[in-house]
């Protein structure tokens, strides 16, 4: 087993840095239904762009790589512990080369172990098989997207489709609801996993475990394979499209599966995937740990090229795009309204769940008025000469920090924040009384916004790790677009409001 931890390092870094074949395939798909122009295929575009950057530089697709989930297949006699090591040593080498981010953090006291590894992480699954090969499987699904699975019991009352009850049709009920629920904020268009039945562990369990299923395979139970095409077709039709833009495409796949329960428990568990659907597998040699092959890699590759990620003024007449640097006015924002691309240079802050909490009862540690907050917690690594790079920045879900932005705005005199996903009533409100804008980014382009960050001016609260710190960070051409403006008006409520009138044309049953 010499070449196991080797491979799984491979594995590792693969995983983390190159999209499956199957998942181009459905991003490449989704792109050609939305025409030129619209924000959702600049969405798109920022997207391709940030694969073949991550690509290129064998750089993190998203910063967020998630809690390592590996999933092995051993003959009988292979020795579990051994592989245990090794692959937490791996995990380790590509947490200090930045191809993961230190994400493993202690739930009492909020410390960063520093190299993913803790106590439950990485997360290590072995089952026995009578193959005679070692079957390894990985997949790196980030916070936002698993902040946003959910679980059913049934019978039970659904916003806009009624009842669900315990059969078939219910079940589609769940289904489409849990697309609804994710609005934008797991980085549409996304992918599903769902398991029926089970009890709440084995129902998730069996969920996550349909995200391991290749993205164009076709499920062999029939009603199953029906209820999936049905719900990809449909949840299409809910217009919250890419990263709750609106647009044709919300949902690029859905996997189901079905175990038993007990009489009385019916659950539906969803598990919901970013479009950084970042899962790979290696087929092992038992003996040497050697990679005898990779999954998911059959049929044609998609090489997505470079190009302009671009809104154009045909479609949006209204929307403009504006320069800004910071220190920013509040004249210069209130001239700003949803649907503007603002393009950002020179400095801006990024601040987390434990920024904005810390902020909230302490003073900033630098000058925070007419400055930008990103909400982002990046990859970064130091460099020989103490200096820190940016690996990989895209924003992270801004909702999370609803019970603090509006304060803290008014507070230091913070004029624009970034993140994705839009924020809730309270913020709309702050925006408008304090002359505040919220910048919707693209969830997951971490290369892409890496680029833009030109260098790394210091960085205050490191104790809180480095996700977590508050970067200063010089930027050029940060592009983003107005989502949330000073004059009440929210994208992501009206996406809310109308997708939710969609969702109730599947109110009646399809499933006998
Ligand atoms: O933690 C992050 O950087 C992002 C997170 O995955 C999110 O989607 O909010
Ligand atoms: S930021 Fe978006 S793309 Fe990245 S892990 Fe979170 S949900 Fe996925």
């Amino acid at each position: 087993m010499e070449k196991f931890y080797e491979s799984m390092y491979k594995l590792v870094v693969e995983t983390s840095t190159n999209l499956p074949k199957d998942v181009r395939r459905a991003i490449a798909h989704a792109k050609l239904q939305e025409s030129a122009g619209t924000r959702a295929a600049m969405s798109l575009a920022t997207i391709t762009n940030n694969i073949k950057m991550a690509d290129d530089k064998v750089s993190p697709i998203c910063q967020d790589t998630g809690l390592p989930t590996f999933k092995i297949k051993v003959p009988v006699g292979a020795n579990q512990l051994v592989m245990k090591d090794a692959i937490k040593k791996a995990i380790a080498k590509a947490t200090e080369d930045g191809k993961l981010r230190p994400n493993s953090v202690d739930s009492i006291d909020g410390s960063n172990t520093g190299d993913n590894l803790g106590e439950g992480t990485p997360v290590i699954k072995f089952e026995q098989w009578e193959k005679d090969y070692i079957d390894a499987r990985l997949i790196l699904k980030g916070g936002g997207c698993e902040n946003k699975n959910i679980q059913y019991s049934l019978p039970c009352e659904l916003d806009g489709l009624g009842r669900a009850g315990r059969d078939l049709d219910g079940i589609r009920k769940c289904i489409m609801h849990s697309v609804y629920q994710a609005q934008g904020q797991g980085c549409s268009a996304g992918f599903i996993g769902v398991g029926i039945g089970g009890d709440r562990t084995s129902g998730y369990e069996l969920a996550k475990e349909q995200l391991f299923r290749s993205v164009d395979d076709v499920n062999p139970n029939e009603e199953l394979h029906k209820l999936e095409e049905y719900v990809l077709e449909n949840a299409n039709k809910l217009g919250i499209g890419t990263m709750g833009f609106g647009g044709e495409t919300t949902l690029l796949g859905c996997k189901v599966g079905a175990i038993n329960r007990i009489p009385a428990s019916f659950f539906v568990s969803v598990a919901y995937n970013c479009w950084a659907y970042r899962r790979l597998g290696v087929k092992l040699d038992p003996q040497t740990g050697d990679i005898l092959d990779w999954h998911y890699q059959e049929g044609e590759e998609v090489q997505f090229a470079d190009e302009v990620a671009a809104t154009s003024e045909s479609n949006q007449p209204e929307a403009q795009t504006v320069e800004l640097t910071a220190p920013i006015t509040e004249e210069q924002i209130r001239e700003l309204k949803v649907g503007d691309v603002v393009k950002i240079s020179g400095r801006m802050y990024t601040g987390r769940d434990a920024i904005h909490k810390y902020l909230s009862d302490h003073d900033a540690p630098v000058d925070l008025n007419g400055q930008v907050i990103y909400h982002c917690g990046p990859v970064m690594l130091k460099d020989e000469e103490g200096n820190w790079h940016v690996k990989a920045a895209g924003p992270t879900t801004s909702i999370r920090e609803e019970p603090y932005q509006g304060d803290i705005m008014k507070k230091f005199g913070i004029r624009a924040v970034i993140g994705k996903g839009g924020m809730g009533p309270k913020t709309l409100k702050a925006l408008e009384e304090h002359g505040g804008v919220y910048l919707n980014a693209i969830g997951g382009a971490a290369q892409y916004y890496a680029e833009c960050v030109k260098a790394v001016d210091g960085v205050d609260l490191m104790e809180f790790g480095i996700p977590e710190a508050m970067w200063h960070l010089e930027v050029k051409d940060f592009t983003a677009v107005v989502t949330m403006d000073s004059h009440g008006n929210s994208l992501h409520q009206d996406v809310d409001q109308s997708s939710l009138e969609k969702l109730q044309q599947f109110k009646e049953p399809v499933f006998k």
